[in-house]
């Protein structure tokens, strides 16, 4: 059984505060938009599908509750804006929000506001299961175009920051690749980097696979070429916040040098995102936003101080991996395409072969 970072019933929300993981699992009530905001801002709830699937269950809290009156497509639009605006970086939560603003202004045409709540709210729930299914689709294809191409009975597999069920409404997607493998019994081994500074790795992936029992092991960030030189590792596989048309990847910073040290060491990099994580209308990573979180999430673990007081700190929380060191292909729910390949793939224009 896969770890639930989202708990939801219509009318009710509780999401596991990360923020305490390890060491405690509790879950805190959504009880509203704001909640939502301040959770995923504080990065109580993070990860670019679950960021958009508890920003969206949050307004669905509220609008079974009537929020909005006589007039929901206000606060829906209101509320999706304030929303978007906690992250910049991951795209999700903007797509979600600018296709679930367009169905909501179709809907009002044709029903009352009680109706208007009731279609949106169904509209909102069915992400969470889509989300599920597409991220099991990532991972059977990604097994298997990963199995394709070796010889070896069993794969090692090196990730970064977390991708699994903590990231996502279920399963995850670079991780979710991992748990297909460990599925098929393919799986020898995954090494997975702490993910200074917030320790997605060592807190959330490592969490996610012990409780599992996936064979893995945590290294430190800074020994990942080190990894990939002495662990005959197969492939590197990372999520994505955001990929854009021509390929470049937007994901946790420290990918970009994992995709250098992979193409030195001749070890395809794959990233691994749902089709909601892509956003076609920037065309190349060059445009993408990138979030800067405070110094003191970098200078200091618990509240305990970790860096010389007074030193300045530059925390990007993303960088972007060129297109060209995507070696390995985009899994996507479908199918693995080249960076070259995905603007046709998303447009319907090409299909997994
Ligand atoms: C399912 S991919 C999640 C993606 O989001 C993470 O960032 P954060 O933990 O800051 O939300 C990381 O970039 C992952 O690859």
């Amino acid at each position: 059984m896969t770890l639930e970072a989202i708990r939801y019933r219509t009318g009710s929300l509780q999401v596991l505060n990360q923020l305490l993981l390890p060491h405690q699992t509790v879950y805190d009530d959504i009880r509203s938009v704001q909640d939502a905001f301040e959770a995923i801002k504080s990065m109580k709830v993070r990860g670019a599908p679950a960021i958009a699937i508890v920003g969206c269950l949050s307004l669905a809290v509220e609008l079974r509750a009537g929020a909005g009156g006589d007039d929901p497509v206000t606060f829906i639009r209101e509320s999706l804006c304030h929303l978007t605006s906690a992250r910049p970086t991951a795209v999700n939560m903007g797509r979600a929000a600018r296709e679930l603003m367009e169905f909501a202004e179709n809907e009002s045409m044709e029903k009352n506001s009680e109706q208007l709540r009731e279609s949106v709210i169904a509209w909102i729930e069915d992400m969470l299961e889509r989300d599920v299914n597409d991220n099991k689709k990532i991972g059977n294809y990604g097994a298997q175009h990963i199995l394709s191409g070796v010889p070896r009975d069993s794969v090692t597999i090196l990730t970064h920051c977390n991708t699994g069920s903590l990231a996502t409404a279920g399963y995850g997607t670079a991780l979710g690749v991992v748990r297909s493998l460990h599925g098929l019994g393919r799986l020898k081994r995954m090494y997975c980097t702490e993910t200074r500074p917030y320790n997605q790795g060592s807190r959330l992936t490592a969490y996610e696979a012990v409780a599992e029992g996936i064979p893995a092991t945590l290294i430190t960030d800074s020994m990942a070429a080190l990894t990939m030189r002495e662990m005959d590792i197969t492939a590197v596989v990372v999520g994505a916040d955001r990929v854009v048309a021509n390929g470049d990847t937007a994901n946790k910073v420290g990918t970009y040098q994992l995709a250098i040290a992979a193409k030195h060491h001749g070890i395809p990099f794959y990233v691994a995102a749902p089709s909601t994580s892509c956003d076609l209308s920037l065309e190349s990573g060059r445009d993408i936003i990138i979030e800067v979180r405070p110094p003191e999430e970098l200078t200091s673990i618990n509240g305990v101080s970790i860096a010389a007081p007074g030193i300045e700190v530059w925390n990007p929380a993303f960088d972007v991996t060129p297109h060209q060191l995507i070696t390995g292909g985009i899994i996507t729910e479908l199918g693995v395409f080249l960076p070259s390949e995905l603007q046709a793939a998303l447009t319907g224009r090409l299909t997994a072969l």
